[in-house]
């Protein structure tokens, strides 16, 4: 399964940047998610990658193949590039049954194919099914009902799951009648040998011609596969689509109509349609986002065991935070079509890279606090916080801040260059969304308050903390003073606000508790995951602990 890089890949309507010159590797295997909020540029990087949108500028390469270049003129058509597709309306065909709509991509491939002996190949598999006579005898007395009555279309899904066969294969097994032997594997035993004669006879004929079959019973001559342009045959496709209903388990339902399914199982015939082609990426945008709430959480874990099953490498497009955390093997976070992190969940959480990424992500969501100070000698930082609270924030890793600020205003300054550079080519453009410092939010009881405040003049002593809920610890001898000002039990944890003075704090605290609003408690600030961001250009400094004085 191939790597998919993008460089410098910026998308633009007139002034307006969709995508903003993004660099980007995907992992063989991996499973992204591509994150932000409504408009940011998912969709657009996603259809960039699967060749349904042209880039202004840039490359992308999908393992070692160019699929765009703006510079060199490449770009080849979304059927060529080997990828899937799940949209949220995912429509079926609601005049095909759920095998019919499963195939129905497959027989219109018409590609270079390796050449099979398919006799060879069914040989093949039957021998190996023949193993045992006894579990074909099981396999079938499983399909009885209660008046001993056989089903024998249960009986070829039995044969199809449990040998890996084609339904017309399963159909010559069940011909054989090695059920109704009286010794079954002494009947199977034979078959089996009249068979591998039959595959040797094979084998020797090619070897005649100095060709050979390989395991897969391609025909082989001169070491090399020989290949054909060719459609999939019948057996083909129904070994593909019995594949990828095993894999999504809805094999009982291939007569069925989609009318006659629940949602989550369409969903899941959409998902087989789209595995059945074996793409090497499967790009899908919000597909679940149709689908009840409980009903989604179920099918995220089929996708999880799925995108593990196949091999493939996933991208995938929410807005869903928590679809995006639990799902990835790496985040995309983006933001007015620029790349803000790109890193796993966990480490998105914990080491978020500026304000915006530190607020998009967790639920509650995280609680930011202005804090005014500087550094000291001994590398901690001291702090006014919540209007009249000393605090003294200590890194978990010493920083020298003079480097810091400097390093800060030296990326500005160059960016700033580089701009008034490119506008004196007369056919630049400028971005007319322009990207801003996120403006975080600071709970206060009043919020009036807020509205109102003008703008103070930010400087090098003007810092962000921000704390995750679960950070906050209550506690009757806690350094903070705060009451209950509101609590939700869920049972298994509870989201708390706390008053704080005229600033409201969201902690989780986890058990089941009861609080009394009003109530005065105590509050500390634990572990080393406090994080510290420069005001001035929104941009993680460090994580580290902090210690409030009461
Ligand atoms: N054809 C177009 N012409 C002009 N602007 C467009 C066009 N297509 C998309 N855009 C703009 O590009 C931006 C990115 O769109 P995109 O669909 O990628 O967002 P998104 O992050 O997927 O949003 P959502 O979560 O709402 O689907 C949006 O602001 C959108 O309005």
């Amino acid at each position: 399964m191939p790597e998919i890089t993008l460089r410098n890949i910026t998308k633009r309507w007139g002034k307006f940047f969709g995508v903003d010159h993004l660099d980007l590797d995907i992992a063989d295997n991996s499973f992204i998610t591509l994150l932000g909020p409504s408009g940011c540029g998912k969709t657009t990087i996603l259809r960039m990658i699967a060749g349904l949108e042209t880039p202004t500028t840039g490359q992308i390469k999908i393992g070692d193949k160019v699929v765009f270049d703006s510079e060199a003129g490449i770009n080849i058509p979304a059927n060529k590039r080997k990828v899937g597709f799940l949209f949220q309306n995912y429509a079926l065909w609601p005049n095909m049954t759920v095998y019919q709509n499963i195939s129905f991509g497959l027989s219109n491939i018409k590609e270079e194919l390796p050449k099979y002996d398919f006799d060879a190949m069914t040989t093949g598999e039957l021998i190996r099914a023949l193993k045992s006579g006894k579990k074909i005898k099981e396999l079938v007395e499983e399909c009885r009902d209660k008046r001993g009555k056989l089903d024998t279309d249960k009986v070829y899904l039995k044969f199809i799951d449990a040998f890996i066969l084609s339904i017309y294969t399963a159909k010559i097994l069940y011909g054989y009648g090695i059920q109704d032997a009286a010794d079954p594997d002494a009947a199977a035993k034979a078959k089996a040998e009249e068979l591998i004669k039959k595959l040797d006879g094979i084998k020797k004929s090619y070897e005649s011609k100095g060709q050979s079959l390989n395991e897969e019973y391609a025909i082989v001559s001169g070491g090399k596969v020989l290949t054909e342009d060719r459609k999939l045959t019948k057996e083909e496709i129904d070994k593909s689509v019995r594949r990828v209903s095993r894999i999504v388990k809805i094999g009982m339902f291939m007569n069925r109509y989609p009318a006659e399914l629940s949602g989550g199982q369409q969903q899941r015939v959409a998902i087989a349609r789209t595995l059945a082609p074996e793409p090497a990426v499967l790009f899908m945008d919000e597909p679940l986002s149709n689908l009840d709430a409980k009903l989604r959480l179920e099918m995220r874990y089929e996708l999880q065991r799925l995108h593990v099953e196949t091999g493939s490498t996933f991208v995938y497009v929410t807005h869903d935070q928590m679809e995006a955390m639990t799902l990835a093997t790496k985040i995309c976070l983006i933001n007015n079509g620029v790349l803000q992190q790109y890193d796993a969940p966990l480490d998105v959480y914990n080491r978020p890279a500026n304000l915006f990424v530190a607020d998009f992500v967790g639920n509650p969501s995280i609680n930011f606090v202005e804090a005014k100070g500087k550094e000291q000698a001994d590398g901690s930082f001291s702090f006014r916080i919540l209007d009249d609270l000393e605090a003294t924030f200590r890194p978990n890793e010493p920083i020298d801040m003079a480097a810091w600020f400097a390093k800060r205003d030296k990326d500005a300054a160059d960016l700033e260059a580089q701009r008034i550079e490119m506008l004196k080519d007369k056919k630049a453009v400028e971005k007319s969304n322009k990207d801003e410092v996120f403006k975080y939010h600071i709970a206060k009881v009043d919020e009036s308050d807020y509205a109102v405040e003008e703008e103070p003049e930010i400087t090098n002593e003007d810092f962000v903390l921000a704390i995750r809920p679960e950070a906050l610890k209550l506690s009757g001898d806690g350094a903070i003073a705060s009451t209950i000002y509101g609590a939700m039990p869920t049972g298994m944890e509870s989201t708390v606000k706390l008053r704080i003075g005229k600033y409201l704090l969201t902690g989780v605290i986890f058990g089941g508790v009861t609080f009394k609003l009003g109530e005065e408690t105590g509050v500390d600030i634990a572990g080393t995951d406090i994080l510290l961001f420069d005001r001035k250009s929104g941009k993680a400094i460090t994580a580290g602990s902090l210690a409030v004085k009461g």
